[in-house]
């Protein structure tokens, strides 16, 4: 849809459509309906990061927490959502080795045992051997480089998310 289309929503079809962009925080979704109407795909895009960089610090680590492993828990049990479904099955991390799988465990724990939220990369915008390296490098940062860079993380992941739902000029140029 365009966005004349999105700025068109009720609330109840903006959430709906637009509730996941960040990974199961549909809130965000529902404080941004308020900034309408959105003049293109950059303003809708800036006013969900606004919100996001509004937040105090454990809103920040909150919303990287509603995000799942890579790798993880839920991709083997089929319960991902359908975004991050996609996203990790186009990283490869459905298809992992046994080595690669352990080190993605192994790496994936002692990062959420030393940050207290999990590792967050866009997916879509890498692969698994980049993946692999970035969490293990990641896992030296301190805590709040590591909020931040999770959370700019965040933001490509919803601006990939917004692509696939929302046509326009601005957002074939990102
Ligand atoms: N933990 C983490 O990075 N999860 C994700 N990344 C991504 O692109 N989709 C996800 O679900």
């Amino acid at each position: 849809m365009d966005i004349a289309a999105v700025n068109a929503l009720p609330y109840e079809d903006f959430v709906n459509i637009f509730g996941n962009v960040v990974e199961k925080c549909p809130i965000i979704t529902a404080a941004v309906w308020s900034r309408r109407p959105f003049v293109n795909f950059t303003a809708l895009e800036a006013a969900i990061s606004e919100f996001i960089d509004g937040l105090p610090e454990s809103g920040k680590e909150g919303i990287l927490r509603c995000h799942p492993d890579l790798a993880g828990r839920d991709l083997h049990g089929g319960t991902l959502t359908r975004e991050s479904r996609e996203e990790q099955a186009g990283a490869g991390m459905d298809a992992l080795n046994s080595v690669e799988a352990s080190n993605m465990a192994r790496l994936n724990e002692e990062y959420k045992e030393r940050f207290g939220f999990p590792f967050v990369i866009c997916a879509r915008m890498t692969d698994k051997v980049n993946i692999l390296r970035q969490l293990s490098e990641r896992c030296r940062n301190e805590r709040s480089v590591e909020r931040a860079r999770g959370i700019e993380e965040v933001k490509k992941i919803c601006r990939v998310r917004l692509q696939a739902l929302v046509v326009g000029e601005a957002s074939n140029k990102l």
